[in-house]
């Protein structure tokens, strides 16, 4: 376990050496007492006890007492830290490790199982060192000092009070291994449901809306009880482990008993040492019975350590280089994808040169969203190379990718921060005035203007207080201020009203001025102006060329999409310098 603790944290036990020492001195002030119990009992003994040389034990018991409160806290304190140390380590060690495994990893992964590990697996590892290693440490060496001592006083009683010490161990330890089989499938029943539980929460207006949130609840109400009775059968279960533990413990008082009156009616054994054996054995077996209540939670500890482990041995996206300049263009040279057996892309090659805007065009489903994940390194392509400048994206690290791209989602998340930190995400100066400049081309700044303290206003969680469309105006303000020389803008506007749209079409053609642009839109009158228009259909280039080249080929997929358009709305069709009126049929 120590060896499985050194993996998880990434560091070397360090402190546990000094932890083990303070837990023996604590065991040593906790022993050392009855070794003055027996003389103060020998001294009673004796014809004419001496009362001033009783005193003075009880006077270094007393001490030794005390000692035992200080040692006792800096013990309890230091195993704290210990385990609170290490359960930040390995959260940090999550959190990095997930940053660097492909996004395929994470949506295969449920949610609730990830959230579980870096919740309730971590809080039980922490343990391993908080509570578990100081009570092993304490206990262990509590028992075998007093063993020792009682044995030195006399073998025989000491042999019988051991006695069902073997067997206890051995019964444990094959009973624990049953145990451990349940713990691990509570263990997952609860990171399942807590992923209901997300899902549950996260869905609430959609249950509402189609009045389902009884219906879903009752499948939750479902797990929730499926825990508990599994809760009480791995109590049962794990349960007996602890109490057969216990009663073969025990079961050497009373042989320590039976040898203890025969050795004495026998006239074998000194009146002090009974005595001091029916003291000891009184305490002997207690710190053994709470260490065995406590190896019970020990399954879980190794449980949760396994799961963690899991997640942390992940196979990782191989990390590159970092590149200091690097040519914005986008090359994709023969690219394929497929999504663990799905197909997706096949065969894709094209180039944007740096500074252009790149208009992905195709059906649903045809791979467009693939292409931007390829470029972002979201996954790495199946066959082929997607490359930036001249270097293929697998071999920049990703904080040098990131660096340089800029990515607009359909889906925008906000933190539950104040509007500026939204907007100035991972930048280490920002500038008040370029923010509200920015927000004042993008944003209309009378949206941020009217909230209750402008840029200083908290968001909710995931942007809940702001509209669709102001939150992706959001999104676009914080791509043009990271101002990354590579921009990915995936239905970008999709969000936007007509209007809106096109104010943000105008803002976002004068900001991403010498940008290279890759766009994903469904409404073709925003990519009329682009250098270079891909259409895709089923994972594979079926044009390219600019609107006018492609909306000469009458037989063209894009002419027909084109088409279909101009049919379905009242079109304003602008073309460069003119602007034609095309009536809605
Ligand atoms: N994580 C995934 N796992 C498996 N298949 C996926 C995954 N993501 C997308 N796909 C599939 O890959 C194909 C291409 O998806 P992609 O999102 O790239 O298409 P798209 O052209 O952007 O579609 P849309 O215009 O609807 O957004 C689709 O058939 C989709 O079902």
């Amino acid at each position: 376990m120590l060896k499985k603790m050194r993996v998880l944290t990434g560091k070397q036990n360090e402190g546990l050496a000094q932890n083990i020492m303070w837990g023996f001195v604590e065991a040593l002030l906790v022993g050392v007492p009855f070794v003055f119990v027996y003389l103060i009992i020998k001294e009673m003994f004796t014809t004419v006890p001496d009362l001033s040389y009783v005193w003075t034990c009880c006077g270094i018991m007393t001490a030794l007492f005390v000692a035992r409160v200080v040692v006792a806290r800096h013990v309890m304190i230091n195993n704290h830290s210990l385990g609170y140390d290490a359960g930040l380590d390995i959260r940090r060690n999550l959190a990095s490790k997930l940053k660097k495994v492909p996004m395929g990893y994470l949506l295969k992964v449920d949610p609730g199982r990830i959230n579980a590990t870096m919740l309730q697996d971590v809080t039980f590892t922490e343990q391993i060192y908080s509570h578990l290693f100081s009570q092993l440490i304490v206990t262990f060496s509590l028992v075998t000092l007093v063993v020792i001592g009682l044995t030195i006083e006399d073998w025989r009683l000491s042999i019988a009070m051991c006695i069902g010490l073997p067997l206890a161990i051995v019964v444990f330890v094959v009973l624990k291994k049953v145990g451990a089989v349940l713990s691990r499938r509570l263990l997952d029943k609860v990171a399942e449901m807590t992923g209901s539980l997300m899902e549950y929460i996260l869905s609430i207006k959609l249950l509402k809306a189609y009045n389902l949130a009884g219906k879903r609840f009752s499948k939750l109400d479902d797990q929730l009880k499926d825990i508990q009775k599994m809760s009480l059968k791995h109590e049962f279960v794990a349960g007996v482990a602890p109490l057969s533990f216990i009663t073969l413990v025990e079961l050497g008082f009373a042989t320590m008993l039976l040898a203890l009156v025969y050795l004495y009616v026998g006239g074998e054994l000194q009146p002090h040492v009974a005595v001091l054996f029916l003291i000891v054995s009184s305490r002997f077996f207690r710190p053994l019975v709470a260490m065995a209540m406590f190896l019970a939670e020990y399954n879980f500890m190794q449980q949760s350590a396994n799961r963690i482990e899991e997640v942390l041995t992940a196979p990782e996206l191989p990390e590159g280089h970092w590149v200091e300049t690097l040519e914005p263009s986008i090359e994709f040279d023969n690219v394929s994808f497929t999504y663990a057996e799905k197909p997706v892309l096949r065969s894709v090659s094209f180039r944007c040169e740096p500074g252009t805007l790149t208009a992905l065009v195709g059906p649903s489903g045809s791979g467009k969203t693939t292409i931007t994940s390829l470029i972002a390194r979201f996954w790495d392509t199946t066959s082929g190379q997607v490359r930036i400048g001249d270097t293929p994206v697998e071999k920049l690290t990703a904080e040098c990718l990131a660096d340089h791209i800029s990515l607009v989602f359909q889906d925008v998340y906000l933190f539950q921060d104040t509007i500026f930190n939204n907007l100035t995400l991972g930048m280490t100066d920002p500038d008040w005035e370029q923010v509200e400049r920015v927000c004042k081309a993008t944003c209309r700044w009378d949206f941020i203007s009217q909230l209750p303290d402008g840029l200083d206003t908290v968001v909710g969680e995931a942007g809940a207080s702001l509209s669709g469309g102001e939150k992706q105006r959001l999104s676009i303000a914080r791509a043009v201020l990271k101002d990354a020389p590579i921009v990915l803008l995936d239905e970008a506007t999709a969000s936007l009203d007509p209007e809106n749209e096109y104010e943000i079409q105008q803002a976002l053609s004068t900001l991403i001025k010498g940008k290279t642009v890759i766009m994903i839109a469904h409404r073709l009158s925003t990519i009329v102006h682009a250098d270079q228009i891909v259409v895709l259909e089923n994972g594979t280039i079926i044009e390219r060329g600019n609107h006018r080249d492609l909306i000469e080929n009458s037989s063209g997929l894009y002419r027909s999409l084109w088409e279909a358009e101009r049919h379905a709305h009242g079109w304003k069709l602008v073309s460069e310098g003119e602007t034609t009126s095309v009536p809605a049929n």
